[in-house]
């Protein structure tokens, strides 16, 4: 059984035993908000990230997800994507192809990837314009209170150094506030040329999961959620805060192994 507790304003937090439980408990957590945005607004609008997120996400393409879900209803999106061929190996796209798209009906046109023979900059461009004209028809919902793109869902996942989408620490990009599609030519980690969703964006989120497993993230778990003081404050996974949406931390036992247990309540 997950161990779930609400941390006084980080959100809520689930503890999971093993990445089997965490896998099961996150299929239903994202069937259950599919199916509630289907019923509230006719499609749900989901974005999603690269690493080990994908393959914990298996069982929503397995009985009975793999029937109940409303797969017609989904668009999908990528909350950063590196900018590479859809082919090559570094893909967040072809990682997300192969390890799930392949596996469920979700509509050829309602996958929303990059555009991958331009630059960085204009994939940017182009994929934020592309963002834009479905905010106007309002397959993604748009915020109450700025004009903001109104995700059902941003999956996230965080590096050991505290990276969410490809947001990395102490870079300029944590400070954008006007574009919603932002892209860097220097990541620290490989490869260099990304793109990325805003924090803005981020946080207008109806719903926000970050999914962090694995001892090494141990130590940025604790800086992202725990009250470390004012010199964290800005660890990009720290600047995650949903205005009005909901934050949601599925973690395993290892990556949980250094929160403080003091100010949560069951
Ligand atoms: O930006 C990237 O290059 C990665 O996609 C990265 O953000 C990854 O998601 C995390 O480092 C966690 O990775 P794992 O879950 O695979 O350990």
């Amino acid at each position: 059984m997950a161990h779930s507790r609400v941390h006084k304003d980080r959100g809520e937090l689930r503890i999971h035993e093993n990445l089997d439980e965490l896998g099961t408990d996150l299929a239903e957590y994202i069937a259950e908000l599919s199916e509630a945005s289907v019923k509230e607004r006719g499609v749900f609008a989901i974005a999603v990230s690269g690493g080990s997120l994908i393959g914990l996400m298996g069982k929503l393409c397995e009985t009975p997800y793999n029937k109940t879900v409303d797969w017609a209803k989904w668009y999908i999106f990528w909350a950063d994507e590196r900018v590479v061929g859809k082919a090559h190996a570094d893909s967040n796209y072809k990682l997300v192809k192969d390890g799930f798209l392949s596996k469920v009906p979700v509509v050829p046109s309602h996958v929303n990837s990059i555009n991958d023979s331009v630059s960085a900059e204009e994939a940017a461009d182009i994929y934020e314009f592309h963002i834009r004209q479905l905010v106007k028809t309002r397959t993604i919902n748009v915020s109450d209170n700025s004009d903001c793109p109104k995700f059902d869902l941003i999956l996230l996942e965080m590096g050991p150094d505290g990276h969410v989408a490809s947001l990395f620490p102490n870079h300029p990009m944590l400070d954008e506030k006007a574009e919603w599609v932002a892209f860097i030519t220097d990541s620290p980690k490989p490869p260099p040329e990304r793109i990325t969703f805003t924090l803005p964006v981020i946080n207008s989120a109806s719903n926000v999961a970050v999914v962090v497993t694995g001892e090494s993230k141990a130590e940025a778990v604790h800086l992202a959620i725990d009250d470390v003081g004012p010199d964290y404050l800005s660890l990009p996974a720290r600047l995650v805060q949903p205005t009005k949406g909901k934050l949601v931390w599925f973690l395993d036992k290892p990556a949980a192994s250094k929160l403080d247990g003091s100010q949560f309540s069951e």
